[in-house]
């Protein structure tokens, strides 16, 4: 192969020759060098923005938010996103995604994914078998899996890694890849010519990198011919700061936007990592007391469906984390009631569609859509025009009640800590206590101690929270555990939870650990 000034590190994976070709590795890199710096730029300006103390609707873009635009019109194939199944690319996962009778699979390379260099790969190597309808799987139990004639197939939008987190299995020019670029240009180039490279785009924090996003995918339907506006982008609202910018990040991607989705635990992690200094009205309550019905979530998400119809955008609706049990009826049975009483309300609200988490919720999300929908294929054409929310009603974390309470202390920890341990043995996505938990959930189990801590909160039962009562709590957790990654992960769980300097993201000091 010509030196390219691409170095592959990472391990060979099964069949990675297939989609690691020196074409794809060149475009990767192409992307790479002409945004990386504009990337390193805007996670920059994270930090400085916060460090202005200002969070408001931005005067400089009002403009935007005045004057009459639309996104372009949805392509076919995402006019009805009713119900989504989301989850990892791993093969036998996909093909039951395939398979579950949603309208879309998101295809998870972020969150439900450890970014191990094997799962960054074969995600890569399911999802083109997936595009192609060719994706087959025996398991080691002999089971076969493929793709079902009689069902409709989901369209396939890709979740890439967020803007921070780098490939360092991939060198280009001798510095790590960009993770996004990695993601989203191997799948674009080796998909892209089917007519679907559709995308999720998770954790952004302005218009800006909306911005950029749209940037690359100008440059790559470019550089391989595709027709511009063939790339279509759901962006989750998930952090703070977005929330105050939903017009202006849609109006960036407006000819590549598909909508915008309420992102509500990466959105839950953002507001405590945002004010996790800011005194006593900041403070959140425990994690399971803060439900989509408390004032400043109702603010949020009413915001997305008025932001998103007067735009001509979809609406996504987000997870609620229950998830059924086929072995055990009642956690099924209240699984299937807490999902259907969050479906109804988001599609009572105005919401195009929502997402579930497993393929035994797809009939009831679907039953509650058709509903509302009646015989249309989603809502966009229900304007909100009464919906009116202020910055303070974003920010009004008071009004939330709830406490923090000694099982909230306790939950966090061993919520994190097997979350973790499952994290590092590649599984990304993992049922704890019949909870779905990823590292969106993960982060709000850590970042709410360490907000907790910082902020000497008192617990319901009088208890003050110290790192002492955290490591304690930790210790005995980890000696109920037993595995290979247990002690790395309570490693990697107290320095996320309670050291001085905040990590921003928690798979950052982890994916230094892993393969
Ligand atoms: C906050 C956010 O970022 S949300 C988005 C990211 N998170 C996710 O995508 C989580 C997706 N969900 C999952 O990964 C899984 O549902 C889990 C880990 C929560 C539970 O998985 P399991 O413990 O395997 O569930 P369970 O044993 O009930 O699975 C039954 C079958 O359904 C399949 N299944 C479960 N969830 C999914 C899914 N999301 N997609 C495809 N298939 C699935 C399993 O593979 C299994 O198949 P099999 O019978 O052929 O072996
Ligand atoms: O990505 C979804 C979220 O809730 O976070
Ligand atoms: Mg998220």
């Amino acid at each position: 192969m010509p030196d390219i000034g691409v170095t592959v590190i990472g391990d060979k994976v099964d069949r990675d020759e297939e989609v690691l070709t020196p074409e794809a590795l060149d475009f990767v890199a192409g992307l790479h060098r002409a945004f990386a710096a504009t990337r390193d730029d805007l996670l920059r300006r994270r930090a400085e923005r916060r460090a202005s103390g200002k969070l408001d609707f931005l005067p400089e873009t009002a403009k935007v938010r005045e004057s009459d635009w639309r996104v372009a019109d949805a392509p076919p194939a995402l006019t009805d996103r009713r119900v989504e199944i989301t989850g990892p690319t791993e093969r036998k996962m996909a093909i039951n995604a395939l398979n579950s009778g949603a309208k879309v699979w998101l295809a998870d390379l972020e969150d439900a994914n450890t970014p191990h260099w094997e799962n960054v790969v074969s995600g890569q190597v399911n999802l083109y078998d997936a595009a192609r309808g060719t994706i087959e799987f025996t398991s080691p139990e002999g089971k076969h899996y493929a793709l079902k004639d009689d069902v409709e197939r989901p369209a396939i939008v890709v979740r890439p890694r967020g803007w921070h987190l780098d490939e360092r299995h991939l060198e280009i020019d001798g510095r790590p890849a960009v993770g996004a670029l990695v993601d989203f240009g191997l799948h674009f180039f080796h998909n892209a010519s089917l007519g679907k490279p559709y995308y999720y785009l998770p954790k952004m924090e302005s218009h800006l990198e909306a911005r950029l996003w749209n940037d690359v995918f100008t440059a790559a339907e470019e550089q391989l011919g595709v027709r511009h506006g063939t790339v279509r982008a759901t962006v989750l609202i998930e952090t703070i700061p977005a929330a105050f910018e939903m017009e202006e990040i849609l109006y960036e991607l407006r000819e590549h936007a598909s909508g915008l989705n309420a992102g509500r635990w990466d959105y839950l992690f953002s507001i405590i990592k945002y004010f996790r200094d800011a005194g006593a009205d900041f403070v959140l309550p425990d994690r399971n007391s803060i439900t989509m019905t408390a004032p400043f979530m109702r603010a949020y998400t009413e915001l997305l469906v008025r932001t998103c119809h007067k735009r001509g955008a979809f609406a996504m609706g987000g997870m609620a984390a229950f998830i059924p049990n086929r072995r055990d009826p009642e956690v099924t049975e209240r699984a299937l009631a807490k999902v259907r009483d969050d479906k109804t309300r988001e599609a009572t609200d105005g919401f195009d569609g929502s997402w579930v988490a497993h393929p035994d919720l797809v009939p009831v999300c679907r039953e509650i859509f058709d509903v509302q929908f009646g015989s249309k294929s989603n809502q966009l054409d229900r304007q909100r025009d009464d919906v009116s929310v202020t910055a303070a009603q974003l920010l009004d974390f008071k009004a939330t009640g709830g406490e923090a309470t000694r099982a909230g202390v306790e939950s966090a920890v061993d919520v994190g800590l097997r979350y973790l341990v499952s994290w590092l043995s590649g599984n990304g996505a993992a049922a704890i206590h019949n909870l779905m938990e990823d590292a969106a959930t993960a982060e709000i189990s850590r970042s709410q101690l360490w907000q907790w801590v910082h902020n000497e909160v008192v617990l319901s039962d009088g208890t003050p929270v110290t790192a002492g009562l955290v490591r304690e709590v930790l210790a005995r957790t980890k000696a109920s555990l037993s595995g290979e990654h247990v002690d790395l992960a309570a490693e990697l769980f107290e320095q996320v939870a309670l050291s001085e300097e905040f990590a921003d993201f928690l798979t950052v000091p982890a994916y230094a650990k892993i393969p």
